[in-house]
Order: structure tokens, then sequence, then C-alpha cells
């Protein structure tokens, strides 16, 4: 009970101290300090702050506030293999529903022939729970797992974090052949997670403006692959005549590490976003092994930035909130005795075993309770930087994001499904620290931040200058310089193209209200034009005086009424011209304001169009 008490203690204190290292590592989950406080590019993060936009809006404060958490583990089994049928093999996984326990069995000994099972020492049933255990082995189960369950089971909850700020990472782990692809992208017929996601994410922004003018989106989309620890941008069509443009990884102080001139496209529907997917994959590496016929040969990522930016009208304030969606299918895990590979085949392999070691040593880090103990170096101790594979998805591992493992496995290979199995298991322990990204700022303060960013642009740009004369002398400076000022330009396009949507949103508010002002000058004057006959007033007038007259009551005042009726009807007129005048006025003042924000608007669209050659991105 002592050592239990204990423990809820320790957890506790790690609880408490993460969510501080969290603090001093993301300056946004800082309360908002004193007006002293310098704010850098006066922007003032509400980061925790409601979601914009969550599913149901009914999210508890808490669970909106708390991003950080641990890695979602969840397993997936795959039917046999015509060549596993063939052998007559023997399925050695079991999955609870209920409890969503996996139970390895324990191969008979004439089972696995010639592999290293029967060498083991301890051979025996081994039990593991995760968050999910899919059964996808027999079509008959009732609990069957289809693709469009792992969807609904897994997908659809982190695309409601993207929704919420938050930055996900769903990545598929297993030996080859074990279903990584299937899960992940899936077949025309059965589409997986990838498509799954890309076409609920459209749904939800069609149907979130429907709701809500006043709220833009913008999504875009990159898809690179990791071969032989080389990165390769999939979303350029492959030139067979020249050799492969392989692009360098850098790393930002503010965004972690990232891929220099890796193309981001933006994207506007759901029928482009799946061109582009299936033109990525289609370039992806793939080869026939014995393993599988068409086994990928490189870790694949594929990832979708969304952008939401809510423009309030009343305070003039745009709230933007910008989260990444990252999923990735990695090449499996192999054993050169198994897919009998030779040449580049082999080549390939030890470099995908090389990548996936290190990854299992940056999990095992992670995992290792000792790395989150105050005063640990975490840097130090977890061996990101040892392949780009770990280097590259630091951030999804380690830090700001919500991040879920599906592990695949195959139903008889006791060895290998082990090994995956205990992967999973460490994975489990890992805490990352999720943050809403989301910034809030008036126009005025935008417009600030980008005059000061014009400045800060100017200076980099002169010293570039200067650099390049220096080349020779000091490369990698210059180089890094160049970086840094390309990097400060795409931020800027950025906030220009807010601007733009900002003044687009108001340009159309503005329309409606013109429209319901004409709509409603065209009623005031058509009324003005064809008053209500008096006639018909002075019935019911005399109607009433007879009526009143039978009760005896006395009507001295009929005829100062009807005096007065008349006086109203004339003043009526003359109140209609002034307010017809008033009304011109009003729509007068509508137009001068519509030009000014359309000038405004072409400005800003120019001035984008002019900054655009000296982005990073392409097809921007
Ligand atoms: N749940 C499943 N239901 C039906 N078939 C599946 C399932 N999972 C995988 N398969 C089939 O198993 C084979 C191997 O799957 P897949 O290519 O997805 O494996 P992988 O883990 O991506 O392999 P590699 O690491 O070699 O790329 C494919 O023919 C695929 O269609």
């Amino acid at each position: 009970m002592w050592n239990i008490l204990c423990q809820r203690r320790r957890d506790s204190i790690d609880q408490v101290i993460d969510t501080l290292i969290a603090m001093a590592v993301d300056a946004r989950l800082l309360p908002y300090s004193s007006p002293n406080t310098p704010e850098p590019h006066f922007v003032r993060s509400t980061a925790s702050t409601p979601s914009l936009r969550s599913r149901d809006g009914t999210l508890p404060m808490l669970a909106r506030m708390d991003g950080g958490g641990n890695v979602r583990v969840v397993v997936r089994v795959r039917a046999f293999l015509n060549r596993e049928l063939q052998r007559n093999t023997r399925c050695l996984v079991q999955m609870d529903p209920v409890t969503q326990q996996t139970t390895l069995l324990a191969p008979d000994q004439d089972d696995e022939p010639g592999s290293k099972s029967k060498s083991r020492k301890v051979v025996e049933d081994k039990k593991f729970t995760f968050d999910s255990s899919f059964w996808s082995h027999d079509t008959n189960d009732s609990h069957y797992a289809h693709q469009e369950d792992v969807y609904n089971a897994l997908g659809e909850e982190f695309l409601d974090h993207n929704f919420e700020g938050y930055h996900t990472c769903i990545f598929a782990y297993g030996q080859t052949g074990s279903g990584k692809s299937y899960t992940m992208m899936g077949t025309p017929d059965q589409p997986g997670l990838i498509p799954r996601t890309c076409e609920d994410l459209f749904e939800r922004i069609e149907a979130a403006q429907n709701e809500d003018t006043n709220i833009a989106y913008n999504v875009r989309v990159s898809y690179f692959e990791v071969y032989n620890e080389h990165v390769r941008d999939l979303l350029v069509p492959v030139n067979t005549h020249h050799p492969p443009n392989y692009l360098k990884i850098r790393e930002s102080p503010t965004e972690g590490p990232y891929v220099k001139d890796l193309t981001e496209v933006p994207v506007r529907s759901i029928d482009e976003i799946l061109r582009h997917m299936k033109n990525g994959d289609a370039s992806r590496t793939t080869a026939s092994t014995k393993m599988n016929d068409t086994s990928s040969r490189s870790h694949a990522v594929f990832t979708i930035m969304l952008r939401q930016i809510h423009h309030d009208m009343e305070t003039d304030e745009t709230t933007e909130r910008s989260s990444r969606i990252r999923l990735v299918d990695l090449a499996g895990s192999e054993r050169a005795k198994s897919t009998e590979a030779t040449g580049a085949r082999l080549r390939e392999g030890s470099n995908i075993n090389k990548s996936l070691t290190t990854l299992g040593r940056v999990i095992a880090a992670l995992a290792d309770p000792k790395t989150l103990r105050p005063g640990a170096k975490r840097k130090e101790v977890v061996p990101y930087r040892d392949s780009i594979l770990t280097w590259l998805l630091k951030d999804s591992l380690g830090g700001n994001s919500k991040t879920a493992m599906i592990a695949c496995i195959a139903p008889s290979d006791y060895d290998e499904t082990l090994s995956t199995l205990r992967y999973a298991d460490q994975a489990k322990r890992i805490r990352t620290r999720a943050v809403v990204n989301q910034d809030q700022m008036s126009t005025a303060e935008r417009d600030a931040q980008i005059s000061a960013m014009a400045e800060e642009i100017r200076m980099l740009q002169m010293s570039v200058t200067d650099s390049s004369r220096q080349r020779e002398k000091n490369a990698k400076d210059a180089e890094e310089r160049l970086d840094e000022y390309q990097q400060r330009v795409s931020t800027m396009q950025r906030l220009m193209e807010e601007r733009t949507m900002v003044a687009e949103n108001k340009i159309k508010q503005l329309q409606t209200e013109n429209e319901a002002l004409k709509l409603h000058l065209k009623l005031a004057i058509e009324s003005i034009k064809n008053p209500i006959p008096p006639v018909q007033v002075k019935e019911e007038i005399d109607h009433d005086d007879k009526e009143n007259a039978a009760h005896g009551i006395h009507q001295d005042q009929s005829d100062v009424d009807d005096d007065e009726y008349e006086y109203d009807s004339d003043s009526t007129v003359n109140g209609g011209d002034d307010l017809q005048e008033e009304m011109q006025r009003y729509l007068q003042d509508m137009s001068n304001l519509r030009k000014l924000i359309g000038g405004d608007l072409s400005r800003f669209k120019d001035e984008t169009s002019v900054r655009m050659p000296l982005g990073v991105r392409e097809n921007v």
C-alpha cells in the first residue's frame, strides 16, 4: 500500500515537473504576463483557450486544456496471406474485444520452420494490453475490425484534436508484410486512414463554412519519403533522366527539424488532396520481396497543415489556429534471412533496420522515467539525430504533438510479432506535451507585426547580400542566414494571406449588409410611393364614431383627429424624403468603404505576388 502511495506521489510530481518543463520550453503555455513583458511581434497567445470548433462543442474545459498525454498505442492483426494459407500455418494471436488484451501464443515445435524460436530459451504465451486491439484476421468474427472501424476509433478523434489546434502524428510500425500500408493507405475499395482523414477533413470544413462565414480554412499538404537515409519529395514528379533530388534537413529554434525546400501544395477540395496523395504514393519506392509483393522500401510521411482563421467583425480581432496532421507509414523491419534479400534490397533492408533500431532507442529513452527526471538532460539522452527518420519525427515523438502508434502484426510469426509488441508496449509509456497552437491579435497588431517583419526582412536581405560576398570565406554562415531570411519571408507571406482572408471576409459581410440595406430602402421607397390610403382609416374612424355615438360616447375630437391624420400623412412623405436622403448617404458611405477595402485588398495581393519569388516554398 505504502509503495502504491509513493508511486502515485512520484507520478503526480513527475506530471507537475513535465508541465513546468513544457512551460519553460514553450512560452505560449505561460499565462499572459504583465504589459512590461516584451511580446515578440505583438503576438498574444491564448494557448489552451476553448476550441474554435470542436466537433460537438461539449468538450469539458479540462479535456481541452490537457494537451499532455501518453502515446496512444493500438495493435492490428491481419488475415492470412495466400502463402501462409498454403503452409497451413496456425494463428498465434488472440484478441479479447472486451479487455483489449492481445495474447501471443507460443508456436508448436513444427511451426515456423527454421525460425529462431526453436533456439530461444523461453518460448511461452505472452499477454499485452493496449488502448485498442483491432482484430482484422477473420471477417466472419463478430469483432472483426474493418478499415472504417480503425478510422472511427482513432482517426476521427485525432482529427478532432487538429480542429482544436493540436499537432498530431499517427505512425504504423511492424515487420514487413504485416499490413502497415494497408492500414495507412489501404486500397481503392478499402481506403485506409490517410484517405479517410482527407475526406473527413474537407467534409468538416465544408460543414463549418456553411455554418459560419467568418471562418476561413487553409489546407496544405506535403509528402516525402526517407529512403536509404535520404529525403525525397514525393510531390515532385520523378524525372528518370535526372538523378533523384535529395532534400536537406534543417532545425529551426521555433519549428524544430524540417525538410528544406519541401513542396507544400495548397489544396481546396477532397479531390485535389486525394489526387496529390495518389500521385505521391505512386512515386514511393516499393519493390517485391519474398515477404511482400509490394514492399515499401522507405518511410513515407504524409503531412497536412491546417489553418483556421476566425475574424470577429465586432472586435476586429483575428484568431488563428494551426495544426499539423502527420501520417507515417514506416518501412517494415525485416530479417535478411526471411526476405532472402541480396544487393540493393539487402542495402535497403539494412538502412531500414538501422533507422528502426534508432527509433527503438528513441522510444526506449523517452519511455525511461529517468530521462524525465528533473535535471536530466533530455536532449543529450534521446538519440534523435542518429537517423533521419527520428530527427524528423522529434516533435511527434517527444514534443508538441498528440501521437499514436499502430502496431501491425502478422498472425503467425512469433519472434517478429513479439518484438513488435514489446516495441509497442514501451511506446505506451511515452508522454508528449501537446499545446493548442493558437494566436489572437487585432488588425492593428497584425499590421504592426507585418511592418516589423518587413524591416527585419530588409535587414536580413542586406546581411544575406553581405554574406554572399564573403561566401567563399564563410559559406555555412551565409547559408544559415539565407535559410533564416527565407523562413521569415514565408512567415510574412502567411501573414499577408491572413490579412487578405480577413479583408475578403469583411467585404463579404459588407456586401451582405449592403444588400439588406438596399432591400430595406426599396421597401421604404415603395411604401412612400404607395402610402396606405387615408380613406380607409377615415372609414374606420367614421365607423368607430357611429359605434361610439350609438354607445353615447361624445367625440368632439373627431375633426381634429382627421386633421391630425392628414398632417401625419404629409409628415410621413417629408420623413420619407429625409429617410431616402439618409439612406442614399449611407449607401454612398458603404460604397466608399468598399472601395477603400477593395483597394487595400488588391494592394495586399500585389504585395504578396511581388514577394512570392523570395519564398522558400515552391508551388505556393
Ligand atoms: N487487415 C487486412 N486485411 C486484408 N488484407 C490485408 C490486411 N492487412 C494487410 N493485408 C494484405 O497483406 C499484404 C501486406 O500488407 P502491406 O503491404 O500493407 O504490408 P506492410 O506492412 O506495409 O509491408 P512492407 O513493410 O513490406 O511495406 C497486402 O497484400 C495487403 O493487402
